[in-house]
C-alpha cells in the first residue's frame, strides 16, 4: 500500500505544539502569565524517565514553565499526597500530572483523587471523568484519547455520525473515554476487550477502529474492515530475535496497513499526540485560571 495511508501522528503533534507556543506567547504578552506544568515521577523506571524527560523539553519548548519532582520508590502515599497538596496550592502549576504506574504501596485513586480537578491535566480525576461522561460543566479530557479524536477528526471531519467505532480496551485511561469522546462526536460506539466474543468479526465491522488493548501486534490485517481508519494506541516494547527491542503497536501494522484506509504507526502516531494534547491541556487550564475563554486550539 502506498505510503498515504499513513496517518503521520509526529507531525499532526508538532502542528498543535505551535499552536500551544502561540497561545502560551499571547497569554504571557495579555496577562503576564507563563502556563507551568508540573510532573511527578516516583520511582526509578527507566521508560518512565524517558517519557518525563520528553514531556519537560517539550513543555520548555513551548514557552512554558516545567516542574519536575522526582521521588524515590520508597516514597510513602503521605508524601505524595503532601507534594500534590503542595502543587495544588501553587499559583504557578496549572497543571499537575503524577506518572503512573505507581508503586504498590501507594494507592493511585487517592492520589489522583487529591489532584485539584482544574489542574488535572490528565483529565483522570473522578470529577472530570464524570464531567466528561454527563457533560456537566468543562472537564479536563484525557491526552491519549483526545489526540485520537483528533487524528481520526483530521482524516473524517469532526462529524462521525453514520460511523461504527470499535474501541478495543476498557481501560480508563484510554477505553472508556475514548468511547466517550466518539459518542460525543456522533458515532455509534461499541467497547470490545478480551471477554468479547468474536473480537476479529466485532472489528471487522468497525470504520473506526481503536486498539487500546496492551498486547504486542494482537490485532491482525484481516480483522480490519477494508478502507477503515485504524488508530493505535498500543506502545509494546519487544524483543526481536537479535535480542534488540523494538516498539510495536497493538496492531499487525504492515498487514492491517495493507487492507485500512488509514493507519497510525507505532511509534509515530498517538504517542507524540499524548504529550501534545499534555501541553494543550495545561495551557487551557491556565487560560481558565486568568479568567479567559478556552483558546482554539
Ligand atoms: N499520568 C500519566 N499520564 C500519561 O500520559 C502517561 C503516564 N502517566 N504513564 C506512562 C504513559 C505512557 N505515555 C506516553 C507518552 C508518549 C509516548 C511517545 O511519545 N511515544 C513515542 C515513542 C517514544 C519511544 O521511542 O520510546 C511514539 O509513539 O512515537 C509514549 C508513551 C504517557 N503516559
Amino acid at each position: 500500500m502506498s505510503s498515504s495511508n499513513v496517518i503521520d501522528g509526529k507531525a499532526f503533534a508538532a502542528g498543535l505544539r505551535g499552536r500551544v507556543a502561540e497561545k502560551v506567547a499571547e497569554l504571557k504578552s495579555q496577562k503576564g502569565v507563563v502556563p507551568g506544568l508540573a510532573v511527578v515521577l516516583v520511582g526509578e523506571d527507566p521508560a518512565s524517565q524517558v517519557y518525563v524527560r520528553n514531556k519537560a523539553k517539550q513543555t520548555l519548548e513551548a514557552g512554558m514553565q516545567s516542574f519536575e519532582h522526582k521521588l524515590p520508590d520508597t516514597t510513602t502515599q503521605d508524601d505524595l499526597l503532601a507534594l500534590v497538596a503542595q502543587l495544588n496550592a501553587d499559583p504557578q502549576v496549572h497543571g499537575i500530572l503524577v506518572q503512573l504506574p505507581l508503586p504498590k504501596q501507594i494507592d493511585a485513586n487517592a492520589v489522583i483523587g487529591s489532584i485539584e480537578p482544574a489542574k488535572d491535566v490528565d483529565g483522570f480525576n473522578v470529577v472530570n471523568a464524570g464531567r466528561l461522561m454527563t457533560g456537566a460543566g468543562k472537564p479536563m479530557v484525557p491526552c491519549t484519547p483526545l489526540g485520537c479524536l483528533l487524528l481520526l477528526q483530521d482524516r473524517l471531519g469532526k462529524d462521525l455520525s453514520g460511523k461504527r467505532a470499535v474501541v478495543v480496551g476498557r481501560s480508563n485511561i484510554v477505553g472508556k473515554p475514548m468511547a466517550q469522546l466518539l459518542l460525543g462526536a456522533n458515532a455509534t460506539v461499541t467497547i470490545a476487550h478480551s471477554r468479547t466474543a468474536d473480537l476479529p468479526g466485532e472489528c471487522r465491522n468497525a470504520d473506526i477502529l481503536i486498539a487500546a488493548v496492551g498486547r504486542p501486534e494482537m490485532i491482525k490485517g484481516d480483522w480490519v474492515k477494508p478502507g477503515a481508519t485504524v488508530i493505535d494506541v498500543g506502545i509494546n516494547r519487544i524483543e526481536t530475535p537479535e535480542g534488540k527491542t523494538r516498539l510495536v503497536g497493538d496492531v499487525a501494522y504492515s498487514e492491517a496497513a495493507e487492507v485500512a484506509g488509514a493507519i497510525t504507526p507505532v511509534p509515530g502516531g498517538v504517542g507524540p499526540m499524548t504529550i501534545a494534547v499534555l501541553l494543550a491541556n495545561c495551557v487551557t487550564s491556565a487560560y481558565r485560571a486568568a479568567g479567559l475563554d478556552d483558546p482554539a486550539l
